[in-house]
Protein backbone atom coordinates (compact mmCIF):
# COMPACT_ATOMS: atom_id res chain seq x y z
CA UNK A 1 0.00 0.00 0.00
CA UNK A 2 1.09 3.42 -0.52
CA UNK A 3 -0.45 6.17 1.25
CA UNK A 4 -0.49 9.49 0.03
CA UNK A 5 -2.24 13.28 1.12
CA UNK A 6 -4.15 14.05 4.84
CA UNK A 7 -2.76 12.65 7.73
CA UNK A 8 -0.45 9.22 8.55
CA UNK A 9 -3.06 8.11 11.58
CA UNK A 10 -5.09 5.04 10.92
CA UNK A 11 -8.70 4.80 12.71
CA UNK A 12 -11.16 1.82 13.34
CA UNK A 13 -14.54 2.43 11.95
CA UNK A 14 -15.97 2.46 15.67
CA UNK A 15 -14.07 5.89 16.35
CA UNK A 16 -14.65 7.00 12.94
CA UNK A 17 -18.34 6.89 13.61
CA UNK A 18 -18.04 8.83 16.93
CA UNK A 19 -15.77 11.25 15.14
CA UNK A 20 -18.85 11.78 12.53
CA UNK A 21 -21.32 12.17 15.54
CA UNK A 22 -18.71 14.44 17.57
CA UNK A 23 -18.31 16.67 14.34
CA UNK A 24 -22.20 16.88 13.78
CA UNK A 25 -22.20 17.99 17.27
CA UNK A 26 -19.51 21.04 16.84
CA UNK A 27 -21.88 21.94 13.75
CA UNK A 28 -20.29 20.15 10.94
CA UNK A 29 -23.19 17.73 9.64
CA UNK A 30 -22.30 14.55 7.87
CA UNK A 31 -24.15 16.01 4.66
CA UNK A 32 -21.40 18.39 4.42
CA UNK A 33 -18.82 15.86 5.28
CA UNK A 34 -20.33 14.33 2.17
CA UNK A 35 -19.44 17.17 0.02
CA UNK A 36 -16.14 16.79 0.89
CA UNK A 37 -15.89 13.63 0.41
CA UNK A 38 -17.43 13.70 -3.00
CA UNK A 39 -15.07 16.21 -3.80
CA UNK A 40 -12.13 14.39 -2.91
CA UNK A 41 -13.24 11.05 -5.24
CA UNK A 42 -13.98 13.74 -8.12
CA UNK A 43 -10.14 14.99 -7.61
CA UNK A 44 -8.95 11.45 -7.90
CA UNK A 45 -11.21 10.72 -11.12
CA UNK A 46 -9.98 13.61 -12.73
CA UNK A 47 -6.33 12.48 -12.24
CA UNK A 48 -6.80 9.44 -13.67
CA UNK A 49 -8.66 10.32 -16.65
CA UNK A 50 -9.14 13.31 -19.52
CA UNK A 51 -11.74 15.24 -19.65
CA UNK A 52 -14.44 13.79 -21.77
CA UNK A 53 -13.58 10.06 -20.98
CA UNK A 54 -16.51 7.83 -19.34
CA UNK A 55 -16.54 7.26 -16.04
CA UNK A 56 -19.05 4.92 -14.37
CA UNK A 57 -19.97 5.47 -10.93
CA UNK A 58 -21.37 2.21 -9.28
CA UNK A 59 -23.56 3.34 -6.38
CA UNK A 60 -25.36 1.36 -3.42
CA UNK A 61 -28.10 2.74 -1.68
CA UNK A 62 -26.09 3.81 1.53
CA UNK A 63 -23.99 7.28 2.00
CA UNK A 64 -20.85 5.40 0.51
CA UNK A 65 -22.97 5.20 -2.72
CA UNK A 66 -23.84 9.48 -1.54
CA UNK A 67 -20.25 10.47 -1.69
CA UNK A 68 -20.65 9.07 -5.49
CA UNK A 69 -23.61 11.08 -6.22
CA UNK A 70 -21.77 14.40 -4.89
CA UNK A 71 -18.59 13.19 -6.92
CA UNK A 72 -20.50 12.65 -9.99
CA UNK A 73 -21.67 16.48 -9.57
CA UNK A 74 -18.21 17.69 -9.34
CA UNK A 75 -16.98 15.88 -12.79
CA UNK A 76 -19.33 17.74 -15.47
CA UNK A 77 -16.04 17.80 -17.79
CA UNK A 78 -15.81 13.48 -18.04
CA UNK A 79 -18.69 11.50 -19.16
CA UNK A 80 -20.44 10.38 -16.91
CA UNK A 81 -22.74 7.18 -15.71
CA UNK A 82 -23.98 7.02 -12.38
CA UNK A 83 -25.67 3.55 -12.29
CA UNK A 84 -27.50 3.03 -8.68
CA UNK A 85 -28.36 -0.76 -7.21
CA UNK A 86 -31.36 -0.52 -6.26
CA UNK A 87 -34.71 2.17 -6.53
CA UNK A 88 -34.32 5.48 -6.07
CA UNK A 89 -37.15 5.11 -2.80
CA UNK A 90 -35.11 2.30 -0.99
CA UNK A 91 -32.08 4.79 -0.97
CA UNK A 92 -31.14 4.22 3.05
CA UNK A 93 -29.91 7.77 4.31
CA UNK A 94 -31.62 11.23 3.62
CA UNK A 95 -28.60 12.64 2.82
CA UNK A 96 -27.76 10.36 0.36
CA UNK A 97 -31.52 10.40 -1.07
CA UNK A 98 -31.22 14.56 -1.13
CA UNK A 99 -28.30 14.17 -3.30
CA UNK A 100 -29.72 11.41 -5.79
CA UNK A 101 -32.42 13.89 -6.18
CA UNK A 102 -30.16 16.53 -7.03
CA UNK A 103 -28.19 14.59 -9.69
CA UNK A 104 -31.83 14.13 -10.96
CA UNK A 105 -32.88 17.82 -11.01
CA UNK A 106 -29.33 18.43 -12.87
CA UNK A 107 -29.79 15.95 -15.44
CA UNK A 108 -26.78 14.29 -14.35
CA UNK A 109 -27.38 10.94 -16.69
CA UNK A 110 -28.29 8.00 -13.98
CA UNK A 111 -29.43 4.68 -14.52
CA UNK A 112 -31.05 2.60 -11.66
CA UNK A 113 -30.41 -1.27 -11.82
CA UNK A 114 -32.86 -3.66 -10.17
CA UNK A 115 -31.88 -6.49 -11.71
CA UNK A 116 -28.10 -7.82 -11.40
CA UNK A 117 -28.80 -9.39 -14.84
CA UNK A 118 -29.06 -5.71 -16.17
CA UNK A 119 -26.25 -4.19 -15.11
CA UNK A 120 -24.71 -2.87 -18.13
CA UNK A 121 -21.66 -0.65 -16.91
CA UNK A 122 -20.49 -0.05 -21.03
CA UNK A 123 -16.38 0.09 -21.40
CA UNK A 124 -15.84 2.97 -19.52
CA UNK A 125 -12.05 4.48 -18.65
CA UNK A 126 -12.85 4.69 -14.83
CA UNK A 127 -15.70 2.82 -12.87
CA UNK A 128 -16.07 4.08 -9.13
CA UNK A 129 -16.50 1.39 -6.91
CA UNK A 130 -19.35 3.38 -4.55
CA UNK A 131 -21.60 0.67 -3.59
CA UNK A 132 -20.91 -0.30 0.35
CA UNK A 133 -18.60 1.34 2.60
CA UNK A 134 -18.32 0.87 6.00
CA UNK A 135 -22.12 0.14 6.63
CA UNK A 136 -21.19 -3.57 5.00
CA UNK A 137 -21.71 -6.52 6.90
CA UNK A 138 -21.35 -10.58 5.66
CA UNK A 139 -20.99 -11.44 2.11
CA UNK A 140 -21.77 -9.40 -0.80
CA UNK A 141 -25.76 -9.74 -1.60
CA UNK A 142 -27.42 -9.56 -5.00
CA UNK A 143 -27.17 -6.97 -6.84
CA UNK A 144 -23.91 -5.37 -5.47
CA UNK A 145 -22.00 -9.37 -6.28
CA UNK A 146 -22.57 -9.18 -9.75
CA UNK A 147 -21.28 -5.63 -9.18
CA UNK A 148 -18.34 -6.70 -7.94
CA UNK A 149 -17.60 -9.10 -10.14
CA UNK A 150 -17.92 -6.66 -13.43
CA UNK A 151 -15.77 -3.86 -11.80
CA UNK A 152 -13.16 -6.76 -11.47
CA UNK A 153 -13.39 -8.31 -14.89
CA UNK A 154 -13.28 -4.88 -16.44
CA UNK A 155 -10.37 -4.20 -14.37
CA UNK A 156 -8.84 -6.92 -15.55
CA UNK A 157 -9.94 -7.05 -18.82
CA UNK A 158 -6.93 -6.70 -21.47
CA UNK A 159 -4.17 -7.44 -19.05
CA UNK A 160 -3.17 -10.87 -20.81
CA UNK A 161 -2.30 -9.23 -24.27
CA UNK A 162 -0.87 -6.14 -21.82
CA UNK A 163 -3.55 -3.59 -21.62
CA UNK A 164 -3.65 -2.05 -18.33
CA UNK A 165 -7.67 -2.70 -18.12
CA UNK A 166 -10.18 -0.20 -16.61
CA UNK A 167 -8.92 1.78 -13.49
CA UNK A 168 -11.34 1.19 -10.34
CA UNK A 169 -11.44 4.08 -7.88
CA UNK A 170 -12.68 2.39 -4.33
CA UNK A 171 -14.47 4.94 -2.11
CA UNK A 172 -13.66 4.51 1.47
CA UNK A 173 -13.08 0.90 1.19
CA UNK A 174 -13.10 -1.84 -1.94
CA UNK A 175 -16.92 -3.19 -1.69
CA UNK A 176 -17.55 -6.21 0.61
CA UNK A 177 -13.65 -5.61 2.35
CA UNK A 178 -13.81 -4.88 6.29
CA UNK A 179 -12.03 -1.88 6.69
CA UNK A 180 -10.71 -2.88 10.29
CA UNK A 181 -9.16 -6.31 8.70
CA UNK A 182 -9.03 -5.83 5.08
CA UNK A 183 -10.30 -9.10 4.49
CA UNK A 184 -13.65 -10.16 2.32
CA UNK A 185 -16.53 -9.56 4.80
CA UNK A 186 -18.02 -12.60 3.35
CA UNK A 187 -14.84 -14.84 4.72
CA UNK A 188 -12.06 -15.47 2.94
CA UNK A 189 -12.21 -15.66 -0.89
CA UNK A 190 -15.63 -14.40 -1.02
CA UNK A 191 -15.98 -11.65 -4.18
CA UNK A 192 -14.89 -8.30 -2.89
CA UNK A 193 -13.80 -5.59 -5.44
CA UNK A 194 -10.39 -5.38 -6.53
CA UNK A 195 -9.18 -1.76 -6.32
CA UNK A 196 -6.21 0.44 -8.20
CA UNK A 197 -6.88 2.95 -6.06
CA UNK A 198 -8.78 3.86 -2.88
CA UNK A 199 -10.07 7.20 -1.39
CA UNK A 200 -10.74 7.18 2.29
CA UNK A 201 -11.55 9.42 4.71
CA UNK A 202 -10.05 11.37 7.39
CA UNK A 203 -7.74 9.12 8.47
CA UNK A 204 -6.06 5.50 7.18
CA UNK A 205 -8.23 2.63 8.31
CA UNK A 206 -6.39 -0.30 9.85
CA UNK A 207 -7.59 -2.96 6.83
CA UNK A 208 -6.32 -1.05 3.95
CA UNK A 209 -2.87 -1.46 4.67
CA UNK A 210 -3.11 -4.81 3.75
CA UNK A 211 -4.52 -4.19 0.56
CA UNK A 212 -2.28 -3.79 -3.13
CA UNK A 213 -4.26 -0.67 -3.80
CA UNK A 214 -2.86 2.91 -3.44
CA UNK A 215 -4.73 4.84 -0.97
CA UNK A 216 -4.76 8.65 -0.93
CA UNK A 217 -6.23 10.20 2.74
CA UNK A 218 -8.32 13.01 1.94
CA UNK A 219 -9.42 15.71 4.96
CA UNK A 220 -12.94 16.40 5.04
CA UNK A 221 -13.21 18.99 7.46
CA UNK A 222 -13.13 17.32 10.21
CA UNK A 223 -12.18 19.65 12.92
CA UNK A 224 -9.38 18.05 14.97
CA UNK A 225 -12.08 19.55 18.49
CA UNK A 226 -14.19 15.97 17.11
CA UNK A 227 -11.38 13.78 18.34
CA UNK A 228 -9.83 15.37 20.95
CA UNK A 229 -12.77 16.27 22.94
CA UNK A 230 -15.22 13.87 24.52
CA UNK A 231 -18.92 14.15 22.65
CA UNK A 232 -22.45 12.18 21.52
CA UNK A 233 -20.27 9.98 19.67
CA UNK A 234 -18.66 8.25 22.36
CA UNK A 235 -21.80 7.34 23.75
CA UNK A 236 -22.34 5.04 20.49
CA UNK A 237 -21.06 1.88 22.32
CA UNK A 238 -23.85 2.19 25.24
CA UNK A 239 -26.90 0.54 24.88
CA UNK A 240 -28.33 -2.87 25.86
CA UNK A 241 -29.93 -5.75 24.00
CA UNK A 242 -33.55 -6.31 23.89
CA UNK A 243 -33.40 -10.26 25.32
CA UNK A 244 -30.48 -8.83 28.02
CA UNK A 245 -31.18 -11.16 31.40
CA UNK A 246 -30.63 -8.89 34.96
CA UNK A 247 -27.18 -8.74 35.59
CA UNK A 248 -26.08 -8.68 32.24
CA UNK A 249 -25.70 -5.31 31.90
CA UNK A 250 -23.22 -4.93 34.39
CA UNK A 251 -23.01 -5.68 38.46
CA UNK A 252 -20.92 -3.16 40.47
CA UNK A 253 -19.92 -3.63 44.13
CA UNK A 254 -18.86 -0.20 45.54
CA UNK A 255 -16.68 -0.69 48.83
CA UNK A 256 -15.96 2.78 50.63
CA UNK A 257 -17.47 4.32 53.74
CA UNK A 258 -16.76 4.49 57.03
CA UNK A 259 -15.64 8.31 58.49
CA UNK A 260 -18.51 9.39 55.69
CA UNK A 261 -21.55 7.90 54.84
CA UNK A 262 -22.60 9.72 51.69
CA UNK A 263 -19.80 9.11 49.26
CA UNK A 264 -20.42 5.28 48.80
CA UNK A 265 -24.12 5.92 48.31
CA UNK A 266 -23.60 8.73 45.80
CA UNK A 267 -21.47 6.41 44.02
CA UNK A 268 -23.92 3.52 44.32
CA UNK A 269 -26.56 5.15 43.07
CA UNK A 270 -25.34 6.93 40.25
CA UNK A 271 -23.91 3.36 39.01
CA UNK A 272 -27.63 2.53 39.11
CA UNK A 273 -28.53 5.40 37.13
CA UNK A 274 -25.79 5.14 34.31
CA UNK A 275 -27.25 1.05 34.00
CA UNK A 276 -26.00 -0.72 35.99
CA UNK A 277 -28.53 -4.27 37.18
CA UNK A 278 -27.03 -4.60 40.20
CA UNK A 279 -25.59 -2.13 42.85
CA UNK A 280 -23.85 -3.85 45.97
CA UNK A 281 -22.57 -1.80 48.47
CA UNK A 282 -19.64 -3.17 51.31
CA UNK A 283 -19.45 -0.74 53.98
CA UNK A 284 -18.51 -0.58 57.66
CA UNK A 285 -21.75 -2.00 59.97
CA UNK A 286 -21.14 1.94 61.80
CA UNK A 287 -22.45 3.34 58.64
CA UNK A 288 -24.49 0.37 56.80
CA UNK A 289 -28.41 1.45 58.21
CA UNK A 290 -27.62 4.87 57.06
CA UNK A 291 -26.44 4.03 53.50
CA UNK A 292 -29.01 1.41 53.07
CA UNK A 293 -31.41 4.52 54.33
CA UNK A 294 -30.22 6.42 51.24
CA UNK A 295 -31.54 4.27 48.92
CA UNK A 296 -34.27 1.29 48.93
CA UNK A 297 -32.48 0.40 45.64
CA UNK A 298 -29.12 -0.61 47.22
CA UNK A 299 -27.99 -3.63 48.06
CA UNK A 300 -25.46 -3.13 51.57
CA UNK A 301 -23.35 -5.82 53.40
CA UNK A 302 -21.73 -4.96 56.61
CA UNK A 303 -18.44 -5.34 57.46
CA UNK A 304 -17.42 -5.43 60.85
CA UNK A 305 -16.25 -2.34 62.89
CA UNK A 306 -16.56 1.37 62.03
CA UNK A 307 -13.61 1.45 59.06
CA UNK A 308 -12.44 -0.76 56.29
CA UNK A 309 -9.52 -2.97 57.30
CA UNK A 310 -7.22 -5.70 56.59
CA UNK A 311 -9.62 -8.44 58.26
CA UNK A 312 -12.17 -7.54 55.66
CA UNK A 313 -10.15 -8.60 52.51
CA UNK A 314 -11.44 -12.30 52.25
CA UNK A 315 -15.35 -10.95 52.43
CA UNK A 316 -14.39 -8.21 50.33
CA UNK A 317 -12.13 -10.43 47.62
CA UNK A 318 -15.77 -13.11 47.97
CA UNK A 319 -18.29 -10.16 47.22
CA UNK A 320 -16.10 -8.88 44.18
CA UNK A 321 -15.64 -12.48 42.77
CA UNK A 322 -18.90 -12.17 40.41
CA UNK A 323 -18.95 -8.32 39.95
CA UNK A 324 -17.88 -6.67 36.80
CA UNK A 325 -16.11 -3.82 38.31
CA UNK A 326 -15.91 -2.69 41.72
CA UNK A 327 -15.62 1.03 43.08
CA UNK A 328 -13.02 1.24 45.55
CA UNK A 329 -12.01 4.52 48.04
CA UNK A 330 -15.23 6.59 48.19
CA UNK A 331 -15.48 8.07 51.64
CA UNK A 332 -13.08 5.41 52.77
CA UNK A 333 -11.03 8.03 54.72
CA UNK A 334 -6.93 7.78 55.14
CA UNK A 335 -6.56 5.53 57.81
CA UNK A 336 -3.73 3.13 57.84
CA UNK A 337 -6.07 -0.24 57.90
CA UNK A 338 -8.45 1.02 55.38
CA UNK A 339 -4.86 1.94 53.06
CA UNK A 340 -3.96 -1.54 53.89
CA UNK A 341 -6.89 -3.46 52.74
CA UNK A 342 -7.20 -1.43 49.34
CA UNK A 343 -3.60 -2.36 49.07
CA UNK A 344 -4.23 -6.05 49.11
CA UNK A 345 -6.90 -5.89 47.42
CA UNK A 346 -5.65 -4.25 44.36
CA UNK A 347 -2.76 -6.25 44.31
CA UNK A 348 -3.97 -9.96 44.74
CA UNK A 349 -7.93 -9.82 43.85
CA UNK A 350 -9.10 -6.92 41.50
CA UNK A 351 -10.34 -7.78 38.25
CA UNK A 352 -11.57 -4.40 36.91
CA UNK A 353 -11.74 -1.30 39.47
CA UNK A 354 -12.59 2.23 39.27
CA UNK A 355 -9.96 3.43 42.36
CA UNK A 356 -11.01 6.77 43.67
CA UNK A 357 -10.54 9.57 46.63
CA UNK A 358 -8.17 7.93 49.21
CA UNK A 359 -7.80 4.82 47.44
CA UNK A 360 -5.59 6.57 44.73
CA UNK A 361 -2.46 7.00 46.54
CA UNK A 362 -1.94 3.41 46.62
CA UNK A 363 -1.95 2.78 43.08
CA UNK A 364 1.50 3.88 42.45
CA UNK A 365 2.53 0.93 44.79
CA UNK A 366 0.89 -2.05 43.59
CA UNK A 367 1.52 -4.82 41.16
CA UNK A 368 -1.11 -6.24 39.89
CA UNK A 369 -2.61 -7.10 36.41
CA UNK A 370 -5.85 -5.57 36.77
CA UNK A 371 -7.40 -3.14 34.76
CA UNK A 372 -7.38 0.31 36.87
CA UNK A 373 -9.74 3.45 36.18
CA UNK A 374 -8.06 6.01 38.06
CA UNK A 375 -10.43 9.21 38.77
CA UNK A 376 -8.37 11.65 40.89
CA UNK A 377 -8.57 15.46 41.19
CA UNK A 378 -5.32 17.75 40.64
CA UNK A 379 -4.58 17.52 44.06
CA UNK A 380 -5.10 13.69 44.12
CA UNK A 381 -3.02 13.06 40.93
CA UNK A 382 0.12 14.92 42.62
CA UNK A 383 -0.51 13.04 45.37
CA UNK A 384 0.15 9.90 43.39
CA UNK A 385 3.33 11.76 42.02
CA UNK A 386 1.78 12.35 38.59
CA UNK A 387 2.29 16.23 37.62
CA UNK A 388 -0.23 18.91 36.05
CA UNK A 389 -0.36 21.93 34.27
CA UNK A 390 -2.25 24.99 33.58
CA UNK A 391 -2.75 24.25 30.20
CA UNK A 392 -4.99 22.05 28.75
CA UNK A 393 -2.85 20.54 25.67
CA UNK A 394 0.41 20.33 28.16
CA UNK A 395 -1.76 18.90 30.87
CA UNK A 396 -3.30 15.67 28.51
CA UNK A 397 0.23 14.90 27.57
CA UNK A 398 1.33 14.59 31.48
CA UNK A 399 -1.74 12.61 31.96
CA UNK A 400 -0.84 10.89 29.39
CA UNK A 401 2.64 10.13 30.46
CA UNK A 402 2.00 9.54 33.46
CA UNK A 403 -1.13 7.14 32.81
CA UNK A 404 1.52 4.70 30.59
CA UNK A 405 4.26 5.10 33.76
CA UNK A 406 1.26 3.38 35.91
CA UNK A 407 -0.35 0.93 33.29
CA UNK A 408 -4.20 2.16 34.28
CA UNK A 409 -6.49 4.45 32.69
CA UNK A 410 -6.54 7.78 34.14
CA UNK A 411 -9.16 10.54 34.41
CA UNK A 412 -8.11 13.39 36.03
CA UNK A 413 -10.92 15.83 36.91
CA UNK A 414 -10.35 19.71 36.20
CA UNK A 415 -11.87 22.22 34.19
CA UNK A 416 -11.33 20.44 31.55
CA UNK A 417 -11.26 16.39 32.55
CA UNK A 418 -8.19 14.51 30.89
CA UNK A 419 -8.57 10.84 30.12
CA UNK A 420 -5.57 8.42 29.22
CA UNK A 421 -5.33 5.15 28.35
CA UNK A 422 -3.09 2.85 30.19
CA UNK A 423 -0.43 2.47 27.68
CA UNK A 424 -0.82 6.20 26.91
CA UNK A 425 -1.59 5.55 23.21
CA UNK A 426 -5.25 7.71 23.68
CA UNK A 427 -5.99 10.91 25.47
CA UNK A 428 -9.16 12.65 25.25
CA UNK A 429 -10.60 15.52 26.79
CA UNK A 430 -13.89 16.38 28.42
CA UNK A 431 -15.45 20.37 28.16
CA UNK A 432 -18.90 19.46 29.93
CA UNK A 433 -19.61 20.51 33.46
CA UNK A 434 -19.44 24.11 35.17
CA UNK A 435 -17.99 25.28 38.22
CA UNK A 436 -21.30 24.37 40.38
CA UNK A 437 -19.65 20.96 40.17
CA UNK A 438 -16.95 21.97 42.72
CA UNK A 439 -19.61 21.01 45.35
CA UNK A 440 -18.94 17.74 47.56
CA UNK A 441 -19.84 14.14 46.31
CA UNK A 442 -19.75 14.90 42.28
CA UNK A 443 -16.66 13.03 42.30
CA UNK A 444 -18.42 10.00 44.06
CA UNK A 445 -21.17 10.29 41.28
CA UNK A 446 -18.57 10.15 38.23
CA UNK A 447 -17.10 7.17 40.11
CA UNK A 448 -20.17 5.20 40.30
CA UNK A 449 -20.68 5.85 36.78
CA UNK A 450 -17.50 5.27 35.43
CA UNK A 451 -18.17 1.74 37.24
CA UNK A 452 -21.40 0.92 35.75
CA UNK A 453 -20.31 1.90 32.35
CA UNK A 454 -17.00 -0.15 32.79
CA UNK A 455 -19.08 -3.04 33.44
CA UNK A 456 -20.88 -3.23 30.25
CA UNK A 457 -20.00 -4.81 26.69
CA UNK A 458 -19.94 -2.73 23.86
CA UNK A 459 -22.51 -4.07 21.56
CA UNK A 460 -20.34 -3.44 18.29
CA UNK A 461 -16.93 -4.86 19.94
CA UNK A 462 -18.16 -7.76 22.28
CA UNK A 463 -15.43 -6.15 24.40
CA UNK A 464 -15.46 -2.95 27.21
CA UNK A 465 -12.73 -1.03 26.90
CA UNK A 466 -11.97 1.16 30.56
CA UNK A 467 -10.77 4.16 28.32
CA UNK A 468 -13.64 4.65 26.82
CA UNK A 469 -15.99 3.99 29.90
CA UNK A 470 -13.91 6.63 31.63
CA UNK A 471 -14.46 9.01 28.59
CA UNK A 472 -17.92 8.24 28.76
CA UNK A 473 -18.54 8.65 31.99
CA UNK A 474 -16.72 12.21 32.39
CA UNK A 475 -19.10 13.58 29.38
CA UNK A 476 -22.36 11.94 30.70
CA UNK A 477 -21.53 13.15 34.41
CA UNK A 478 -20.83 16.84 33.09
CA UNK A 479 -23.69 16.67 30.70
CA UNK A 480 -25.71 15.75 34.08
CA UNK A 481 -24.31 18.23 35.89
CA UNK A 482 -24.91 21.35 33.19
CA UNK A 483 -28.71 20.03 33.56
CA UNK A 484 -28.19 20.47 37.23
CA UNK A 485 -26.83 23.62 36.58
CA UNK A 486 -29.68 25.19 34.40
CA UNK A 487 -32.15 23.93 37.10
CA UNK A 488 -30.42 25.26 39.94
CA UNK A 489 -27.46 27.68 38.75
CA UNK A 490 -24.34 27.31 41.64
CA UNK A 491 -26.35 25.80 44.37
CA UNK A 492 -26.49 22.28 42.36
CA UNK A 493 -25.55 19.43 44.72
CA UNK A 494 -24.56 15.86 43.44
CA UNK A 495 -27.57 14.58 44.21
CA UNK A 496 -29.24 16.56 41.59
CA UNK A 497 -26.98 15.00 38.86
CA UNK A 498 -27.84 11.53 39.47
CA UNK A 499 -31.21 11.30 38.30
CA UNK A 500 -29.91 13.55 35.32
CA UNK A 501 -27.74 10.45 34.24
CA UNK A 502 -30.05 8.98 32.45
CA UNK A 503 -31.33 11.75 30.07
CA UNK A 504 -27.52 12.81 29.57
CA UNK A 505 -26.88 8.70 28.68
CA UNK A 506 -29.44 7.75 26.54
CA UNK A 507 -31.49 10.81 25.59
CA UNK A 508 -28.57 12.75 22.64
N1 LIG B 1 -16.99 10.39 8.37
C1 LIG B 1 -17.01 9.54 7.40
O1 LIG B 1 -16.25 8.61 7.37
C2 LIG B 1 -17.97 9.74 6.34
C3 LIG B 1 -18.28 8.67 5.54
N2 LIG B 1 -19.16 8.74 4.56
C4 LIG B 1 -19.41 7.59 3.74
O2 LIG B 1 -20.40 6.81 4.37
C5 LIG B 1 -20.06 5.45 4.23
C6 LIG B 1 -20.83 4.61 5.19
O3 LIG B 1 -22.18 4.79 4.89
P1 LIG B 1 -23.37 3.88 5.45
O4 LIG B 1 -24.63 4.49 4.95
O5 LIG B 1 -23.19 3.75 6.91
O6 LIG B 1 -23.09 2.45 4.85
P2 LIG B 1 -22.77 1.92 3.37
O7 LIG B 1 -23.07 2.92 2.33
O8 LIG B 1 -21.39 1.37 3.39
O9 LIG B 1 -23.74 0.66 3.21
C7 LIG B 1 -25.07 0.62 3.71
C8 LIG B 1 -25.98 -0.13 2.76
O10 LIG B 1 -25.44 -1.37 2.39
C9 LIG B 1 -26.37 -2.43 2.58
N3 LIG B 1 -25.60 -3.64 2.84
C10 LIG B 1 -24.93 -3.96 3.96
N4 LIG B 1 -24.29 -5.12 3.83
C11 LIG B 1 -24.54 -5.56 2.57
C12 LIG B 1 -24.16 -6.74 1.84
N5 LIG B 1 -23.39 -7.67 2.39
N6 LIG B 1 -24.58 -6.87 0.57
C13 LIG B 1 -25.37 -5.94 0.00
N7 LIG B 1 -25.79 -4.80 0.64
C14 LIG B 1 -25.38 -4.63 1.92
C15 LIG B 1 -27.24 -1.93 3.68
O11 LIG B 1 -28.47 -2.57 3.66
C16 LIG B 1 -27.31 -0.43 3.38
O12 LIG B 1 -28.28 -0.19 2.39
C17 LIG B 1 -18.58 5.45 4.40
O13 LIG B 1 -17.99 4.26 3.95
C18 LIG B 1 -18.22 6.67 3.57
O14 LIG B 1 -18.12 6.31 2.19
C19 LIG B 1 -19.95 10.01 4.44
O15 LIG B 1 -20.42 10.23 3.20
C20 LIG B 1 -19.09 11.20 4.81
C21 LIG B 1 -18.58 11.07 6.20
K1 LIG C 1 -16.76 1.31 -1.78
Amino acid sequence: MTVTGGSLDVISSERMAAVDANAAALGVPRKQLMESSGNAVARAVRSASDPGERVALVCGRGNNGGDAFVAARFLGDRDVAVHLLGRPESIGTAIARENWETLRAAEVPTVTVTDSAALDLGSPDVVVDAVLGTGVSGELREPARTAAERMNALRSAGSDEGGTGTTVIAVDVPSGIDADTGKPTGGDGAVAVEADRVVTFHDAKPGLERLEASVTVADIGIPAAAERYTGPGDLLGLGRSPDSHKGENGEVLVVGGGPYTGAPALSARAALRAGADLVRVACPASVADEVQGYSADLIVRELPGDALAPDHLDRIADLAADRDVVVIGPGMGTGDGSIELVRRFLDDFARRAVVDADALRVVPEVDTDAELICTPHQGELRGMGGETAADPAERAELVRDFAADVGHTLLVKGRYDVIASDDGERVRQNRTGNPGMTVGGTGDVLAGTVGALAAQTDPRTAQTDPFQAAAAGAYVNGLAGDAAAEANGHGLVATDLIDRLPHALYDE
